[in-house]
């Protein structure tokens, strides 16, 4: 079984809990109100920036040149494409600050590609791409079609056909990486991967709470 499979079925629970969640159907039959949806893009916003730092580094560590390609492109899509979406959304991005699942995030992300295991930090970015992708295809096909839906955007670019070969692309790297690892870092890249699906749930949670920092 290739580490990518088995990734998929460990955390079939975290998916499942997603797409229950409260902010997730409501993304779906677009009755989702304007303030969470808001807040969700300010804080994915902040998120982004810190996710292409990351797959900036992992760009840096890889040893393979179309790897490096591919994190280095994933990167600026990140910032450029989908900040966009953000920019149509969010009056005022600068007037955000992370909340704490967010930083919690996005610290955990950097801690990765810093503990000297490219296959690893591969691992735990993987769920940003392929949970979007699962929950894009969930949405598109509960609301049908996307004209005149209030999130149809949204749903549109995470279900779009480029954004998934770029999901199968990150599936490929961290296969090959898990192919060549000992047993003891294909154990390490379950844990990241498993607890960054987790931070996905956290992240859609957070939004529908509108988290705050406690002081
Ligand atoms: C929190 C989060 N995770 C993943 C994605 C998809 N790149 C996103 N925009 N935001």
């Amino acid at each position: 079984m290739t580490f990518t499979t088995d990734a998929w079925t460990r955390t079939a629970g975290v998916r499942t809990a997603i797409d229950e969640l409260p902010f997730v159907q409501g993304l779906a039959d677009g009755t989702l109100d304007r303030e969470r949806f808001t807040y969700y893009m300010a804080q994915d916003a902040l998120y982004l920036a810190d996710y292409g730092r990351v797959l900036a580094a992992l760009a840096s560590q890889a040893t393979d040149p179309d790897e490096m390609l591919f994190w280095a492109e994933s990167a600026r899509t990140t910032v450029v494409v989908e900040r966009e979406l953000h920019g149509a959304h969010v009056a005022d991005l600068a007037a955000a600050r992370r909340s704490p699942t967010c930083l919690a995030y996005t610290s955990y992300l950097a801690s990765l590609t810093t503990q000297g295991s490219y296959a690893v930090a591969a691992a735990g970015v993987l769920p940003c791409f392929w949970i979007y992708q699962d929950v894009g295809d969930h949405l598109l096909r509960q609301a049908g079609a996307l004209d005149g839906h209030a999130y149809g955007d949204w749903i549109g670019m995470y279900s779009d056909a480029e954004f998934a070969a770029s999901v199968e692309r990150a599936k490929a790297i961290v296969d090959r990486c898990a192919e060549g690892a000992d047993d003891s870092t294909v154990q390490r890249m379950h844990e990241a991967y498993s607890t960054a699906a987790r931070y996905e749930w956290m992240f859609w949670d957070a939004a529908w709470r509108r988290e705050t920092w406690p002081v």
